[in-house]
C-alpha cells in the first residue's frame, strides 16, 4: 500500500552544459522519489536513444500522460514490473519512441520513491544491509578531446584515484588537493592559463598530451607526500573518438601523430609502464574486442583496462568481452542501457565475471545523487564522478553523508595494480 503509485511528473530542468534535461517526480502513498537523466558528449553508438525527435519538450508534451496512466497504481517496489511497463511503452530496442533518459529517470524516481515509502535510503533499499563498502571516487584532473577546447590535449580524461585514502572524506579532499596543485603546474608552464575548465571540471589547457601526463603525474606525487596517501594517475582515453575508420588509424590532432592498432596498443603500454597508471579507460575504439584482448592479456595485471563505449553498460554485449577476455573493468552508467533492471543485470554479470563495475556520471550532469547510492548498494569498489563543481560534488558529498550513516562503512576493497 505504501509503495502504490499516486503520480508522476515530469519536468524539463537545465544539464551542466545547459542543454534542456529531463527530471522525474514519482510520488506514492507514502513516499516520494526523485530523478534527473544526465547526458553524454562522447556516447558509444551503441547506446541507447536519448531522447526521441523533439527532445524533452516532446516527453512533457505528448508522452507524460501515457507514462504516468500506465504508471499510476502500479507499486513502485517491483522495480522490474516498472521496467519492463517502461520499455513496453516505448516498443523500440534502443529505446528510440519515449527516449532512454526518459526512462531512467522514472526508473530512478520510482526506486527512490519505492526506498522513500520504506524510510530508506536508496542504496539500503537496493542493497540491504551488508552494502557498507564506500567505493573510492575517481576524480578527472584535466579535459581534453570532446570534453573541452581545440587546443586541449587529446586524451579526453586525465584522472586520479586516492587509492590509498582510509575513508571518503580524505579520499575526496586528496583529489581536491590534486586539482588544485595541478592548475598551479599549469600556470607554470603557461603563465596565461585563465583557469578554463572542460565539462567535468577538470582544467582545459593548451598543453600537449606528455605536458598533461607530465603534469599528472607531478601532481600526484606532490600531493601523495604531503598527504602520505597514495594517489595514482588514470586515464580515459575515449578512443573511439580519435578512431578514423577510413584510415584505421587513432588520430592524435594535438601532436598530429597517427597509430595504427599495433601503435596505440604499444602507446597505451609504454604510457602504463612510465606513469604507474591505476587504471585506463577505452584504449581503443568501441569495436575493438580484440585489440581489447590484446591488451587486457598483455598488462591487464598491471594495470585495470575499462570498457566504457564498448559495452555500453549492455549484458549481451559484456557478455561478448567477456568470452573474449576483453578488458576487465566496465564503465556502469544507467542511462546508456536505460533502466535500473538492466544496469543491476549488467553490475551483476560482471562481478560474476570479475569485471570491476566502475560506476560513473556523464559529462553532462544535474545535481543529482543518485549514482552515489548506486555505487555503494551494488559495492562498486570505484565511483567516477569528477572531483569539483557543483553536479560533480553533489555525488562526492553524498558519499560523506552515506559513510556517516552505515555504522560498520569502509572503503572498498580495490585490486592491487
Ligand atoms: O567517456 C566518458 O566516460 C564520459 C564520462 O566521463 O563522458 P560522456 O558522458 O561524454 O560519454
Ligand atoms: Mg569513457
Amino acid at each position: 500500500m505504501e509503495t502504490v503509485i499516486e503520480d508522476v511528473r515530469v519536468r524539463k530542468i537545465l544539464d551542466s552544459r545547459g542543454n534542456p534535461t529531463i527530471e522525474v517526480d514519482v510520488i506514492t502513498w507514502n513516499g516520494f522519489g526523485r530523478a534527473a537523466a544526465p547526458s553524454g558528449a562522447s556516447t558509444g553508438t551503441r547506446e541507447v536513444v536519448a531522447f526521441p525527435e523533439g527532445g524533452v519538450d516532446k516527453v512533457i508534451s505528448e508522452l507524460e500522460d501515457v507514462i504516468s496512466s500506465e504508471l499510476i497504481g502500479m507499486d513502485a517496489e517491483y522495480l522490474e514490473d516498472i521496467d519492463l511497463i517502461l520499455k513496453e511503452i516505448d516498443g523500440t530496442e534502443n529505446l528510440s519512441n519515449i527516449g532512454g533518459n526518459t526512462i531512467v529517470a522514472v526508473s530512478m524516481a520510482a526506486a527512490k520513491a519505492a526506498a522513500s515509502s520504506y524510510n530508506l535510503p536508496l542504496y539500503k533499499f537496493l542493497g540491504g544491509n551488508f552494502a557498507t563498502s564506500i567505493p573510492y571516487p575517481l576524480g578527472n584532473m584535466i579535459n581534453g578531446g570532446a570534453h573541452a577546447g581545440k587546443h586541449a590535449p587529446d586524451i579526453q580524461e586525465f584522472l586520479v584515484i586516492p587509492k590509498g585514502a582510509s575513508d571518503i572524506q580524505e579520499a575526496v579532499f586528496a583529489n581536491s588537493k590534486v586539482h588544485a596543485r595541478i592548475r598551479e603546474l599549469i600556470q607554470a608552464k603557461d603563465p596565461e592559463f585563465t583557469g578554463g575548465k572542460g565539462d567535468e571540471g577538470g582544467w582545459a589547457p593548451k598543453i600537449s598530451n606528455y605536458e598533461a601526463l607530465e603534469i599528472q603525474a607531478r601532481a600526484c606525487e606532490e600531493i601523495g607526500d604531503e598527504t602520505g596517501i597514495e594517489i595514482r594517475p588514470s586515464l580515459d582515453f575515449a578512443a573511439t573518438e580519435l578512431w578514423n575508420l577510413k584510415e584505421e588509424k587513432y588520430v592524435y590532432r594535438r601532436e598530429n601523430i597517427k597509430r595504427d592498432t599495433g601503435e596505440q596498443i604499444e602507446f597505451v603500454k609504454e604510457l602504463i609502464k612510465t606513469y604507474k597508471m591505476f587504471f585506463i579507460e577505452d584504449p581503443l575504439h568501441e569495436s575493438d574486442f580484440q585489440g581489447f584482448a590484446q591488451l587486457t592479456k598483455e598488462i591487464g595485471d598491471k594495470c585495470i583496462i575499462c570498457g566504457d563505449d564498448i559495452f555500453v553498460t549492455n549484458y549481451k554485449i559484456l557478455k561478448k568481452g567477456i568470452e573474449m577476455g576483453a578488458a576487465n573493468a566496465i564503465i556502469i552508467k544507467p542511462n546508456q542501457i536505460g533502466t535500473l533492471t538492466d544496469t543491476y543485470k549488467t553490475v551483476k554479470l560482471a562481478k560474476e565475471n570479475n569485471y570491476i563495475p566502475v560506476v560513473s556520471h556523464r559529462s553532462g550532469e544535474t545535481t543529482d545523487e543518485t549514482i552515489a547510492h548506486l555505487a555503494v548498494a551494488f559495492s562498486a569498489p570505484i565511483i567516477k564522478t569528477g572531483a569539483i563543481g557543483g553536479e560533480r560534488i553533489a555525488k562526492l558529498n553524498e558519499l560523506i553523508r552515506i559513510q556517516e550513516e552505515i555504522p560498520y562503512a569502509r572503503m572498498a576493497n580495490l585490486p592491487e595494480r
